[in-house]
C-alpha cells in the first residue's frame, strides 16, 4: 500500500506555478490556497500532504524530514546549502542571480555589498580575490546602491523591470534560477516508489527545454 507524500510547498510567487505543474500531472491541488490562512491541505486521494511554507524554509523541512519532498528555487538551495536530494529541475519561476550597480561604479579599496544571498556572494568575490563587506538584506535590495548602502549588489533579475525603473544595471551573471524539486535522504529510500511516480508523472509536464533529470543522487 502506498504512504501519504508530504510535500513542503512555498507561498508567494512560486506557488502558483507549481500548483499548476501538479495540476496538468494529474493531482488535484488547489491554486488558490493565497486566498486562505490554511497552512497544510491534505488531498487524501492523491495520498499527499502539502505543506505551505515560507519559500526560504522549504529546504529545512526537508532535511528534517519533516516534508518528505519539498519545491524550492536554485537561489535558495545555493544560499542555504542543506542536505537534501535535488531530483528535478521543474522550470519555472526562471531568471538569474547577477551582480548589479550604477553604470558609473568603479572598483574601490573598500567595497561593500548588499544582498539577500550572503553566502552565495562572499563565494563569487572570495573566488575572484575580491575583498569585500557584505552587508545582509530582506528585501528591496536595489535601494542599497541607490541610497549609499553599498557599492553593488547581488541579486535576481527577471524582467529587468525592477533595475530599469531604479537606474541600476546588470554587470555580470552568477548563475541562472529555476525551481527544483528536493527530497529528503531518507524519504527518498522509504518512499522510494511514491517519489519515482511524483518524478515521472511531473517530467511528462515539464517543459521539454528543460534539461531535468538531475544526475546527482548517490546510492
Ligand atoms: N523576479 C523573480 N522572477 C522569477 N522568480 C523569482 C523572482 N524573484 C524570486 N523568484 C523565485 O521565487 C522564489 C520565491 O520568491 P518569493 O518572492 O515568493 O519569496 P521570498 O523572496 O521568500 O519573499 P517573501 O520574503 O516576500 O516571502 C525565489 O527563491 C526565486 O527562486
Ligand atoms: O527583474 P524583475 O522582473 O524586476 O524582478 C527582479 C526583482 O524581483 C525580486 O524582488 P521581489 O519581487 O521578490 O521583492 P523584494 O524586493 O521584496 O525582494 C528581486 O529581488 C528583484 O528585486
Amino acid at each position: 500500500m502506498s504512504q501519504i507524500l508530504k510535500v513542503a510547498m512555498p507561498k508567494g510567487r512560486i506557488y502558483k506555478k507549481a500548483a499548476q505543474l501538479f495540476l496538468q500531472a494529474g493531482i488535484p491541488i488547489p491554486t488558490d490556497v493565497d486566498e486562505s490562512r490554511k497552512l497544510i491541505v491534505e488531498l487524501p486521494e492523491a495520498k499527499m500532504e502539502f505543506i505551505l511554507a515560507k519559500p526560504v524554509d522549504v529546504p529545512i523541512y526537508v532535511e528534517h524530514g519533516v516534508a518528505d519532498i519539498g519545491i524550492v528555487g536554485k537561489d535558495v538551495l545555493m544560499e542555504e546549502n542543506r542536505d537534501v536530494y535535488e531530483l528535478l529541475d521543474l522550470g519555472i519561476a526562471r531568471c538569474r542571480m547577477s551582480v548589479i550597480a550604477l553604470p558609473d561604479w568603479q572598483p574601490g579599496i573598500q567595497q561593500r555589498v548588499a544582498t539577500k544571498y550572503p553566502n552565495v556572494a562572499s563565494q563569487y568575490f572570495r573566488e575572484r580575490g575580491q575583498q569585500v563587506e557584505v552587508i545582509k538584506l530582506n528585501g528591496s535590495i536595489e535601494l542599497a546602491p541607490m541610497i549609499g548602502l553599498a557599492d553593488r549588489i547581488v541579486d535576481m533579475v527577471e524582467t529587468g523591470q525592477t533595475l530599469r525603473e531604479n537606474g541600476l544595471v546588470e554587470m555580470e551573471e552568477l548563475f541562472g534560477i529555476t525551481s527544483r524539486l528536493i527530497a529528503n535522504r531518507v524519504s527518498y529510500r522509504m518512499k522510494s516508489e511514491e517519489i519515482q511516480q511524483l518524478c515521472d508523472q511531473l517530467q511528462k509536464v515539464i517543459q521539454p527545454s528543460v534539461a531535468n533529470e538531475i544526475q546527482e543522487i548517490q546510492s
